[in-house]
């Protein structure tokens, strides 16, 4: 029985909210020395300027003073360093082990140049300095303040550096919107070669082959085992679901008919429920399926297609969008389909990226993507009212670098940052300014996610989300297309459709017998006139719906689908955009003329099924290479951590996993408060408390997939206030990253042994 690390009761059972924290410091210093700082041109330290004086100035010094102090140091021949990252990012002036170091600590500047005084903090101090605006809405110093500390510590007259702004060299670097305000775009055209830069057909080119190679590499795993192997092998494979019976045919999900399949072992009558556990199998909702007779081989049309929509021990439901006409009442079997539409998808967006994407409305905005063109902001800052009064600084700095781009924008921050609280406020903005926008991620759950926070920001805006309603988390399916469709005009009829529906299909329920197979025919002729007659009404309601909605919500790969062919949009935003592979993103981006991607590309890559086409770049993200692109020129860095209590981030800090995959735990009888996913399940969300099964245990201690640090990072960090793992320390501790993390949770938490659980 494996061991069990439970959590510290005093550090990680507070009651009440984590505080919010700021990011630490993990950047490694990109120091400039003053001999290289010759070497660029720059002057020769003066003898009359103190030569063992270091000033650190705090992180609450903005993107343009950091580069004005670079500038500076270069100036005046002293050496200039930046450390840390996002709100723990400090500029240093003067050698680095000079003999005195002074930490100054500056009061807020109040926004006019005037300001209070300059201060130390401490003198000779090498602690770090605590970020002195967070969270609060306060601004940092103001220039003046810093050039009286210049002037004071290295009699330095830095006014002309700071009326001058930074170099041109450093403008992209330093010119968050503010900056880029003074004159739209600033970053100046990518250079050819430039980190990130590719043309359209080369980026075309490159991708094409590696999706097919993702295509057969899926269609290989899903099918592989169906078609040359017998039905029995793809069940030992855990793909199929071999001897059900079918206990149920509800109508009910918004036009579709929920078939619950139960064991066929325990041999009850039809209508009776089965309580024989399925066998084990790696069905889980969201999965295509195929389901045919128990008996027989895997050629030919299966009796129906469809999504599963529940699995329970003992059921699966499947969604289906035509009930067959017969051959429901002999024992079936379920089978696991490759899902070859998004290939077709991706492959009818990178088609048109290479054609008339790039004369339409997004023509510009693809221009700016691939290095074509710099990324424009409009000329003055935006003035927006924040919808959500507790946004901190570099949330509101992000919105408004959002709101005042003119093509792109990204949100970059590690995980429980904000970044899809800011990318709400952004689609509430944009709204309020009469934009339309489509709201994307890669995931089903990310996108639920938004559609959760945008309601709950706003709900009077006028949202849909497309997608299979099986698909959807059951607290979201109010705003999908299909439920306002029924809401529409046309619901009443739809309505009684269904009434009918589900009156008829209880009664084709009843006709099991030989004899009864006229009559059989006869409802199933009949629910398919109520079908059709419900699908009538419904198309014509998508339309005004969809045209009416001001956010359409969907998954990347849902923006391919048929009934958004001719919508457009002001503003495509994605969240989680870190997890997309790069064409994945194409068809939505195609529908806007500006993109606002928020992500964090340390966290998980996106899912690659072929290492082949991994390695050869399909999981480099489009967020990767638009950061490598334009970099600070079109991105804002979100730097307070939120979600997590401060042990739990600490850890993520330390370890820098800002990370391993975790098996899917299996779920047994649990509470409607219990969720189990995989960790992927849970990127970009959150939960009180996460418990971690980490699997492994064996004698070879072999970890598996417990060794890819990314996405254990992203298990871990989903937690708010308790995380708790359930390892064997034995095998775990093998790995040296996994040890690290036990004996982190063994030093700031409980640990316990599974053996005393069982001498109680
Ligand atoms: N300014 C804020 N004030 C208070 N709480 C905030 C603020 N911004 C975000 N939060 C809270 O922090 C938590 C994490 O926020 P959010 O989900 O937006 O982060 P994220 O960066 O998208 O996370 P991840 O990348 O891990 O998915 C949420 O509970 C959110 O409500």
């Amino acid at each position: 029985m494996p061991s069990a690390a439970k959590s510290k009761k005093a550090a990680l059972k507070k009651a009440g909210r984590s505080k919010p924290a700021a990011v630490a410091p993990v950047d490694a210093a990109a120091a400039v020395a003053p001999a290289a700082a010759a070497a660029n041109g720059a002057g020769r330290p003066d003898p009359q300027i103190p030569a063992d004086i270091q000033l650190r100035f705090p992180p609450s010094l903005s993107a343009r003073q950091r580069a004005v102090v670079h500038a500076v140091g270069e100036r005046w021949g002293l050496a200039h360093s930046s450390s840390g990252e996002g709100e723990a990012r400090y500029v240093t002036l003067g050698p680095a082990g000079a003999a005195q170091t002074i930490e100054l600590s500056l009061p807020a500047g109040d926004g006019g140049g005037g300001g209070d005084g300059p201060g130390d903090s401490s003198s000779s101090s090498n602690a770090a300095n605590g970020a002195s605006n967070s969270g609060g809405g306060s601004s940092g110093p103001t220039d003046a303040q810093l050039i009286a500390l210049i002037q004071q510590h290295f009699g330095i007259d830095a006014s002309d550096a700071f009326a001058a702004g930074p170099p041109p060299g450093k403008a992209a670097a330093a010119s968050r919107p503010p900056a880029a305000w003074q004159g739209g775009s600033k970053a100046g055209k990518a250079k050819p070669g430039a980190k990130g830069m590719i043309s359209v057909e080369e980026f075309i080119a490159r991708v094409l082959p590696l999706l097919d190679m993702e295509r057969d590499a899926e269609v290989a795993q899903a099918e592989e085992a169906l078609a040359a192997g017998s039905p029995e092998r793809a069940a030992a494979k855990g793909r199929a679901l071999l001897n059900l019976r079918l206990t149920d045919a509800e109508g009910g999900l918004l036009g579709r008919t929920l078939l619950t399949l139960v064991n066929n072992k325990a041999g009850a009558g039809v209508a009776g429920g089965g309580s024989e556990p399925l066998p084990p199998h790696k069905l889980s909702p969201h999965d295509i399926v195929r389901l045919r007779p128990s008996k027989g081989d895997a050629s030919g049309p299966p009796l129906a297609e469809g999504v599963v929509y529940r699995v329970r021990d003992s059921a699966i439901t499947v969604a289906v969008d035509e009930v067959p006409d017969e051959g429901l009442d002999v024992p079936l079997r379920l089978e696991k389909m490759a899902n070859q539409v998004t290939y077709q998808r991706l492959r009818a967006a990178l088609a048109s990226l290479g054609g008339e994407g790039q004369r339409g409305l997004a023509g510009p905005l693809v221009d700016v993507l691939f290095g074509r063109r710099s990324p424009a902001f409009t000329p003055s800052p935006p003035a927006w009212q924040p919808l959500n009064g507790g946004l901190d600084e570099s949330q509101q700095r992000a919105v408004s670098l959002a709101l005042a781009a003119r093509d792109v924008a990204l949100i970059h921050g590690p995980p429980g940052t904000g970044k899809t609280t800011a990318v709400i406020e952004v689609i509430c903005q944009e709204v309020a300014r009469g934009n339309r926008v489509l709201a994307c991620a890669a995931s089903n759950v990310a996108v639920d996610n938004l559609v959760e926070r945008l309601a709950a920001a706003d709900g009077k805006m006028r949202m849909v989300r497309v997608g299979h309603p099986a698909r959807l988390l059951p607290q979201v399916l109010d705003n999908s297309l299909e439920a306002r469709v029924l809401q529409s005009d046309n619901s009443a009829l739809a309505k009684d459709c269904r009434k009918e529906m589900k009156a008829l299909n209880t009664r084709l329920l009843k006709l099991v017998s030989r004899k009864d197979r006229d009559e059989r025919r006869a409802v199933r002729s009949e629910l398919r006139q109520l079908a059709k007659e419900e699908r009538k009404r419904q198309e014509k309601a998508v339309e005004e719906v969809l045209g009416g909605a001001q956010v359409v919500c969907t998954t990347l790969t849902g923006v391919g689908q048929r009934q958004l062919e001719r919508l457009q949009f002001d503003v495509v935003v994605i969240d989680e955009a870190a997890q997309a592979v790069e064409p994945a993103c194409w068809a939505a981006l195609l529908k806007g003329r500006k993109a606002v991607l928020a992500g964090d590309h340390l966290q998980l890559p996106p899912t690659v099924i072929s290492d082949e086409a991994a390695r050869s770049g399909l999981s480099r993200t489009l967020f990767e290479r638009l950061q490598d692109l334009w970099g600070e020129a079109a991105s804002e860095m979100l730097t307070v951590q939120y979600r997590m209590n401060s042990s739990i981030m600490d850890w993520s800090s330390q370890a820098r996993m800002h990370v391993a995959r975790l098996r899917e735990l299996r779920p047994e009888a649990l509470s409607s408060r219990l969720e189990i996913s995989t960790v992927d399940g849970f990127q970009g969300r959150e939960k009180e408390a996460i418990v971690i099964s980490m699997v492994r245990s064996n004698a070879q201690k072999q970890v598996g997939f417990l060794a890819d640090e990314r996405r254990m990072n992203v298990a871990v960090t989903r937690a708010r206030r308790h995380c708790a793992l359930v390892a064997d320390s034995d095998t775990v501790t093998a790995h040296p990253f996994l040890q690290r993390l036990i004996a982190y949770f063994e030093a700031h938490g409980e640990y316990a042994s599974a053996g005393e659980y069982v001498q109680q």
